[in-house]
């Protein structure tokens, strides 16, 4: 690392020093005050290590200086103005197509932070996979992150707690598992369905006659119906939020989690001053997520006891097996390698980690359909051939074979998440020296994987990679593959790879599987506006900055 001397480490010898010299020159030779002293020692060491550690390491020192990197940088800020302006992974994607490179590419922010970007499937195969544990989350993520999760959630822990973690919470997302909660997905799609019919009846009620608008925002109703899925599979209590956005328990979520102006000006404040003090600052959020949070916490401990006396109440009758659970939470629970708090950490990860995210694919799925009507049509066409059952009727199931199967829903979905990439980067720093591509890594290191710029280089894509085309997914005898014609794994970096990957990705499918088919078999539907301008959301999952209205048209599914 550059510099082994901490900044606490200097706030401690700045503050130590004045005592010390009272002790060394007794009889009050040394004339200064002590906040004086302390003021000068506190320069004397942090003007010499920012020199050292913003311009000559940098620039003179750094192992990492002669690799590829983007021109016209500010000479203190680096690349900043950029990474701070654009969406996540954008600017990385850019230099990643026009910048030549063997894997890895630099490039510098704040007062020249050094970063890597990863750009081949070897660099990212060292990184995710082979030395997966030299790198970790960025405290500043992990710090801000933990406020809302809990520290002791999947997504934050590192090193053997991790690898603990992930042993006990892979069963529940095998996909024998999840296969099992597909009539789960389905009978949350067939809810998002009915509301959606009862707020087109509401509009044409309304219009008196004349022609119903018959518009809805896309993006507010799988956001509905992605949570309460997770609700119900992750922790078993759905959040009702299909059926009543107004009731407690789905506010308090959306508290926690909004992604507002307050929200923002407190992750900045986080950049510089520490979490225990930004915690405390008189901005309404603080108040609000507290008394948010105090209650989804309620509520998971309330489930964990719940389960807890189910269980135990079988144990006694000797019928373990009437308490078959399917969800996440009981799982965990019978892994028995989890607190209660521990386990409240995981919950808090799960509705994190699973509720926008998949809300955001398929929103992005409808925009994709609707501006690819021949895709639109012809999906529709093989959801009719598979006879699937009818949305509408309320006996109706399905089980995950039957979804599973239809290669064309499953080139579309794997086409609209390669394409748009909901969670856009990843980011980690080397936790101690490493190497990536034979290249020495010094710990300290910022690295970020621009999954959307993976997603769409044409080294591994091809010509076309920048374009919407599912039949890429399909093989000549029109089943379904899972490469998309590209030669490397890490070619699809959407749920990223390694010990450190999505360990939701199959229950995503799933969800999104369902979700997309109940949609397109419902309703046909178009964009309110044709020249609608998309920019996507800055934030950790790549969102439509406006939202997603379509007009739509029922179907008799
Ligand atoms: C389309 C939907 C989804 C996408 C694109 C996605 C993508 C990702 C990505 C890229 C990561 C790696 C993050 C990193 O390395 O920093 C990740 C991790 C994770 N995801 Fe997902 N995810 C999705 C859905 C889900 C769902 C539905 C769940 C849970 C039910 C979930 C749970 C998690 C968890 C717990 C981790 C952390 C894993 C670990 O650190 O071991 N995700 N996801």
């Amino acid at each position: 690392m550059a510099s082994s001397v901490s900044k606490r480490a200097i706030f401690f010898v700045a503050a130590a020093l004045p005592y010390a010299l009272e002790i060394l020159t007794p009889g009050h030779l040394y004339q200064a005050s002590k906040w004086q002293t302390a003021i000068v020692a506190f320069l004397a060491i942090f003007i010499p290590r920012f020199i050292w550690l913003s311009i000559i390491y940098p620039f003179y020192f750094s192992p990492l200086r002669h690799l590829p990197q983007p021109k016209q940088n500010s000479l203190l800020f680096g690349q900043m103005y950029r990474i701070l302006t654009e969406s996540i992974g954008s600017p990385q994607s850019q230099w990643m197509r026009e910048i030549p490179n063997d894997g890895l590419i630099y490039y510098r922010t704040l007062f020249n932070t050094e970063w890597l970007v990863l750009t081949s499937p070897k660099a990212l195969s060292d990184a995710l996979t082979t030395k997966s544990y030299d790198l970790i989350k960025p405290p500043i993520i992990v710090g801000s992150l933990a406020r809302i999760l809990g520290a002791s959630g999947i997504l934050l822990v590192e090193n053997e707690e991790h690898k603990h973690q992930r042993k006990n919470l892979l069963p529940a997302f095998q996909y024998r598992h999840i296969k099992n909660l597909y009539p789960l997905f389905w009978n949350k799609a067939r809810d998002m369905i009915s509301a959606i019919d009862r707020e087109l009846s509401e509009k044409k009620k309304k219009s008196e006659g004349s022609v119903p608008p018959n518009i809805v925002s896309v993006d507010h109703w799988t956001s509905r119906a992605t949570l309460d899925i997770i609700g119900l599979a992750g922790i078993g209590q759905s959040f009702n939020a299909i059926e009543d956005e107004t009731n407690e328990l789905y506010q308090s979520y959306q508290t926690i989690f909004a992604q507002d102006r307050q929200a923002r000006i407190l992750g900045v404040l986080n950049t510089f001053f520490p979490f225990w003090l930004v915690r405390k600052l008189p901005f309404p959020r603080n108040y609000q997520i507290v008394k948010a949070q105090s209650m989804l916490q309620k509520m998971c401990l309330d489930l964990i006891g719940q389960k807890r006396a189910n269980s135990a109440a079988a144990d006694k009758e000797g019928s373990r097996e009437i308490v078959d659970d399917i969800d996440i939470l009981g799982i965990a629970l019978k892994s028995g390698g989890f607190s209660d708090q521990g386990i409240i950490d995981q919950l808090m990860t799960f509705l994190a980690a699973g509720h926008e995210t998949t809300a955001t694919a398929m929103t992005w799925a409808m925009l994709a359909l609707c501006k690819h009507p021949n895709v639109h049509n012809k999906l529709r066409e093989e959801l009719r051939a598979a006879k699937l059952p009818n949305i509408r009727d309320t006996e109706s199931q399905i089980f995950a074979e039957q979804i599973d199967q239809i290669a064309y829903l499953q080139a579309v979905m794997n086409e609209v998440l390669r394409v748009y990439t909901p969670v856009p980067a990843t980011f980690r720093v080397a936790q101690r020296d490493t190497t990536i591509c034979s290249q020495f890594v010094p710990k300290g290191t910022m690295v970020l994987t621009s999954s959307v710029g993976t997603n769409h280089l044409s080294t591994l894509w091809g010509d076309d990679c920048d374009e919407f085309n599912p039949e890429r997914w399909l093989d000549e005898s029109g089943r379904a593959n899972t490469s998309g014609g590209a030669e490397s794994n890490y070619a699809n970096m959407t749920f990223s790879h390694g010990p450190r990957g999505c360990i939701g990705a199959s229950f995503a499918k799933g969800e999104f599987a369902c979700l997309l088919a109940a949609w397109v078999l419902a309703y046909d539907s178009v964009l309110v506006d044709e020249n609608m301008k998309v920019e996507k959301t800055p934030g950790i999952v790549s969102r439509i900055k406006d939202g997603l209205d379509v007009k739509l048209t029922s179907l008799k599914a």
